[in-house]
C-alpha cells in the first residue's frame, strides 16, 4: 500500500504540495487529473521518493520511497521515456533491474517485452521505435524491474489521440495481468476514467485534493467500453467535477 500522511512540500517560493494525505491499496489503480502546473508530478515525486516533503510521511508498503526505490520496488513511467538511446529494447529493460542489484533473467525480460507486443522489437533501438512502442519498453522496464508500484506521470501525453486510446487498453491488460499498485498522473479525463478505480482531482498549487470520485465501470474495460453509456457518463460526471460543478 501506498499511503502519504499531511504531505507539504514548499520550494523557494512556492508551496507546491500542503497537507496533502492519500492512500492507495495494493493493486489499486488511482488516476490523478488536475490543471496544468497544480502539483500533479511533484506529488508522483513525492510518492516516489524524488522529493523530499517539507512536512508529512509517505510509506511504500511500509518502506520509506527511497529504501522502496533503492529496492526496485517503485517503478517510474513519465511522459520522457528516458531509454538509453545506444542499447536495445531488451538492453534498456534489463539494464534498470541490474542497476537495482536484482538477479538477471533475460528470459523474463523477454516475457515482458513479448506481452506489451515488441516480441519482434527486443533488438531495437529507441530511434527506429514508434512513441508508443518507445512507452511500452517503458512500461516493460518497469514491470521487469519487479516494481509492486507504478507511478506513471502523463506516459501517453506525447502520442497522438489514436495510439494514446490504444495504449490505454494496453494499459488495462497488463494492469489485469500484473496487477501492480498504480498512480496515473493524466490531462486527458476518459484516459482517468478508463484506467482508474478512483479518480482524484486535485487544484493547487499548493496542491490539495478537491474532489474524488469512484470509476464504477465493470472490468475487464477494453476498447468496447468507449462506447458503452456507463462509461459517458462517467467521463461527463467527472467533468462536472473538474469545472467545480456537482
Ligand atoms: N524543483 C522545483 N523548484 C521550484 N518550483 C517547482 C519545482 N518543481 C515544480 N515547481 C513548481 O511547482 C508547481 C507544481 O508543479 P508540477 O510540475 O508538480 O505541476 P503539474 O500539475 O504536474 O503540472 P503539469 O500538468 O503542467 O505537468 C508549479 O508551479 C511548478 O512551477
Amino acid at each position: 500500500m501506498i499511503s502519504s500522511e499531511g504531505l507539504t512540500v514548499e520550494f523557494d517560493d512556492l508551496t507546491a504540495l500542503r497537507d496533502l494525505s492519500l492512500e492507495v491499496d495494493d493493486g489499486g489503480f488511482v488516476t490523478v487529473i488536475g490543471p496544468s502546473g497544480c502539483g500533479k508530478t511533484t506529488l508522483l515525486r513525492t510518492l516516489g521518493g524524488l522529493e523530499e516533503p517539507t512536512e508529512g510521511s509517505v510509506s511504500v508498503g511500509g518502506a520509506s520511497p527511497a529504501a522502496a526505490r533503492r529496492d526496485g520496488r517503485v517503478g517510474f513511467v513519465f511522459q520522457d521515456h528516458a531509454l538509453l538511446p545506444w542499447k536495445t529494447a531488451l538492453e534498456n529493460v534489463t539494464f534498470l533491474r541490474r542497476m537495482a542489484g536484482k538477479p538477471a533473467d533475460e528470459t523474463g525480460a523477454r516475457e515482458v517485452l513479448a506481452t506489451v507486443g515488441l516480441e519482434k522489437f527486443v533488438d531495437a533501438r529507441p530511434a527506429t521505435l514508434s512513441g508508443g512502442m518507445k512507452q511500452r519498453v517503458a512500461i516493460a522496464r518497469a514491470i521487469h524491474l519487479g516494481a509492486d508500484v507504478l507511478l506513471m506521470d502523463e506516459p501517453f501525453g506525447e502520442l497522438d489521440e489514436l495510439t494514446r486510446e490504444e495504449m490505454s487498453v494496453e494499459i488495462c491488460r497488463i494492469w489485469r495481468n500484473y496487477r501492480k499498485t498504480v498512480v496515473f498522473v493524466t490531462h486527458s479525463i476518459p484516459e482517468a476514467v478508463l484506467l482508474g478505480d478512483r479518480c482524484l482531482g486535485l487544484h493547487g498549487p499548493p496542491a490539495e485534493i478537491a474532489w474524488e470520485r469512484s470509476i464504477d465501470l465493470p472490468r475487464p474495460r477494453d476498447r468496447g467500453v468507449f462506447e458503452s453509456a456507463a462509461f459517458q457518463e462517467q467521463v461527463a460526471a467527472v467533468r462536472r467535477l473538474f469545472h467545480g460543478e456537482r
